[in-house]
C-alpha cells in the first residue's frame, strides 16, 4: 500500500530541510522529476523530444517555480519553451533561469492560440498553496497536460476542486502522495500519478491514509483468512455467508448479491429472501441454501443467550441489498443480534444505531446514505459536502457508529473507528450502474465469511478496500466488452480475482 499524506504533513516534513537551507535543492529535485516526466510524455506522444514545443502555465509561487526550472531543463534537449504567467509575479530566480535557457514569456492574449499549437502543457499554476477558487483557462481536450505536484486548484487534503480544474493526463507529485490526489475531484483530475522522491523520507509522519495497489489484494486476503486454501479445507471452514436481501420491489438486488458471493468462491451461501423471490434466487444461484425465518429466529435467541456454538455455521452476514423496511427488519434484528461480522448495505443501513457497531460491522453507504447515517447522529451534512471531503466524513461516521465504513464513489474510502484508512482507486465510471453496489456487497460478504472468526477492525478495513479493488477491476474487465449492466460483473469477478492472484 502506498502511504498518502495531507498537505500540512508534507509541509511539516519539508520544514527541517528548508531550515537547513535545502529549499533550492528540493526545488531542483522537483523540477528534475517533472522534466523527466515531460520527456516521457513527449516520447509517448511523438516518439521524440527534439523539436517539440512545451508551454507552462505559471502561478505566483513555488509550484510555478518548479515548472519554470523544469522547462529550463528541457531546453537543452531541443525543446521550444514558452510560458504564460497567470498573475503579475512569478518565482524570480526560476523565471531568470527560464529566460537564460531561451524561454519566451508570452502575453495572456496569446494563450488560446498557444494552447491550440503546443505539444504539451505543464500545469504549474498552483500546488500545495491552492486555498481559494482559481480561474483557469479552458484547455483543449486533446492537449496532453502534465500537472506539477497537484492539478491546479485541487485541495491537497480533501481532493475538492477549487473552481474548474483542468484534468491532467499525469501528475508528478513531490516527496509523497497527497490525500487530495487519491479521493474526490483530485482522484479524477490527477491522471497517472508519479511520486518523485525529493528526500522527505525520514521526516514523514504516520500517513493519513493508505492506497491499495494490485499486489496488495492477494496479500490482504491471504493474511486475513485462516487458510481455506490449505489441503484440509472443507466448505464450512472456507466460509459460510448469511444473506438477507431483496423485496418484491427490488428482487434483482438479492440475485446480484447472491451471484457475487458465489462467484467470489465462498464455502456456502445461506439466503433469506421474501417468498415471492425465492424461486428466482435459486434459479440465479442454485448453490444457495435457504435460511428460514424459524432458523433465523433461533440464531438470534441463541446468540442472546451467548450460545456461540450454534450460529448455524454462518460466519458473517451480508445485509440489506434491495431490502425494504417492511419485510426486512424482523430478520435483520436477529442477524444484527448474532454478534457476527456483517456487511451492512442499502436497506439495512436504516436499522443500525450510532455507537452500536462494536467494530464488527462494515457499513457500505454511498454519499447520500452516509448523509442519512450522519443525520441520525445529529449532524446534517449533504451528499455534496461529503463528496468534497470523503476521508473526513467516512472517518467521522466510523467513529460515530463504532463500525468500519466503506464510502462508495469514484474512489472508495474505507475507514475504521481508530482512523485507519485505506483507499481503493480501481475501476471507473462504468461502475455507476444500478446493481453494481449489490455485487460489491455479495463479494465483500464472501471475503468476510472466509476471514475466520473475530477479525479486528483493521482487518475489516483492508478486506473492504480489497473488495472495492476487485469490484473495480471486474468493472474494467466488463467495460472491455462494451457497455454493460451489473449482472456482467458476475462473470468478470472470477477473472478479476484470478488476475489479482487470489
Ligand atoms: N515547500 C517546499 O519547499 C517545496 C515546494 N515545492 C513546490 O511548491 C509548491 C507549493 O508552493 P507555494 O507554497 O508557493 O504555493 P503555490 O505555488 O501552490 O501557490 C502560490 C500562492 O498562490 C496563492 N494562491 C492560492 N490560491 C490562489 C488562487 N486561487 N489564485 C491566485 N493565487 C492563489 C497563495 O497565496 C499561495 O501561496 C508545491 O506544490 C510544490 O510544487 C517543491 O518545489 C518542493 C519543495
Ligand atoms: N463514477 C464512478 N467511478 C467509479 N466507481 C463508481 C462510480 N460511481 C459509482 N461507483 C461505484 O459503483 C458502486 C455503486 O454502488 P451503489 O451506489 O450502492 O449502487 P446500487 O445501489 O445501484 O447497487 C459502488 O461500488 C461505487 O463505488
Amino acid at each position: 500500500m502506498i502511504p498518502a499524506y495531507t498537505g500540512a504533513q508534507i509541509r511539516r516534513a519539508e520544514r527541517p530541510l528548508l531550515e537547513a537551507g535545502q529549499g533550492p535543492a528540493l526545488m531542483q529535485s522537483a523540477a528534475h522529476a517533472l522534466a523527466n516526466q515531460a520527456v516521457l510524455e513527449l516520447r509517448d506522444l511523438y516518439g521524440r523530444v527534439y523539436g517539440s514545443h512545451v508551454l507552462g502555465l505559471i502561478g505566483p509561487g513555488n509550484n510555478g517555480g518548479d515548472t519554470l526550472y523544469a522547462l529550463a531543463a528541457l531546453a537543452p534537449r531541443g525543446v521550444r519553451i514558452s510560458v504564460v504567467l497567470t498573475g503579475s509575479t512569478a518565482h524570480p530566480e526560476a523565471l531568470a533561469a527560464f529566460v537564460r535557457a531561451g524561454g519566451r514569456t508570452a502575453e495572456a492574449s496569446e494563450l488560446d492560440d498557444l494552447l491550440e499549437r503546443v505539444d504539451l502543457l505543464l500545469d504549474g499554476v498552483l500546488g500545495l498553496g491552492a486555498t481559494r477558487p482559481v480561474q483557469l483557462p479552458r484547455i483543449p481536450s486533446d492537449l496532453r497536460v502534465l500537472a506539477c505536484d497537484l492539478p491546479s486548484g485541487i485541495d491537497a487534503d480533501t481532493g475538492a476542486a477549487l473552481g474548474a480544474v483542468p484534468g491532467a493526463h499525469a501528475t508528478v507529485t513531490f516527496g509523497a502522495l497527497k490525500t487530495g490526489l487519491v479521493v474526490g475531484d483530485g482522484h479524477l483530475a490527477a491522471g497517472r500519478i508519479r511520486v518523485a522522491d525529493i528526500g522527505l523520507g525520514r521526516h514523514l509522519p504516520e500517513p493519513e491514509a493508505w492506497v491499495l495497489e494490485d499486489h496488495d489484494v492477494s496479500k490482504i486476503l491471504h493474511s486475513s483468512d485462516p487458510g481455506w486454501r490449505a489441503g484440509s479445507v472443507h466448505k464450512y471452514r472456507r466460509g459460510v455467508l448469511g444473506l438477507i436481501a431483496g423485496s418484491e420491489a427490488y428482487p434483482g438486488a438479492a440475485l446480484l448479491s447472491a451471484g457475487a458471493a458465489v462467484a467470489a468462491g465462498l464455502g456456502m451461501l445461506r439466503t433469506h429472501v421474501p417468498p415471492a423471490i425465492g424461486a428466482a434466487l435459486l434459479a440465479a444461484a442454485p448453490e444457495a441454501v435457504p435460511l428460514s425465518a424459524t432458523e433465523l429466529k433461533q440464531l438470534g435467541v441463541r446468540s442472546r443467550r451467548n450460545d456461540k456454538s450454534t450460529t448455524g455455521r454462518i460466519g458473517a452476514w451480508a445485509l440489506g441489498p434491495g431490502l425494504d423496511a417492511t419485510d426486512g427488519n424482523g430478520a435483520l434484528a436477529h442477524a444484527l443480534a448474532s454478534e457476527l461480522p456483517a456487511v451492512i448495505d442499502a436497506g439495512a443501513l436504516s436499522a443500525v444505531t450510532p455507537g452500536a457497531g462494536e467494530a464488527r460491522w462494515i457499513l457500505t453507504p454511498h454519499a447520500g446514505e452516509l448523509s442519512a447515517l450522519l443525520a441520525r447522529t445529529g449532524l446534517h451534512i449533504g451528499a455534496a459536502e461529503i463528496a468534497a471531503d470523503p476521508l473526513r466524513w467516512a472517518r467521522w461516521t466510523a467513529v460515530s457508529y463504532d463500525a468500519v465504513v466503506l464510502l462508495k464513489g469514484p474512489a472508495t474510502v474505507c475507514a475504521g473507528p481508530d482512523g485507519y484508512t485505506v483507499v481503493s482507486r480501481s475501476g471507473g465510471a462504468e461502475l455507476a450502474t444500478a446493481g453494481s453496489g449489490d455485487v460489491l456487497t455479495g463479494l465483500l460478504g464472501s471475503l468476510l465469511a472466509a476471514a475466520g472468526p473475530h477479525p479486528d477492525a483493521r482487518t475489516l478495513v483492508r478486506l473492504a478496500a480489497a473488495a472495492a479493488y476487485i469490484h473495480g477491476r471486474a468493472g474494467v474487465l466488463a467495460a472491455a466488452g462494451g457497455p454493460f449492466g451489473a449482472a456482467t460483473l458476475l462473470q468478470t469477478l472470477p477473472v478479476a480475482l484470478r488476475d489479482l492472484g487470489v
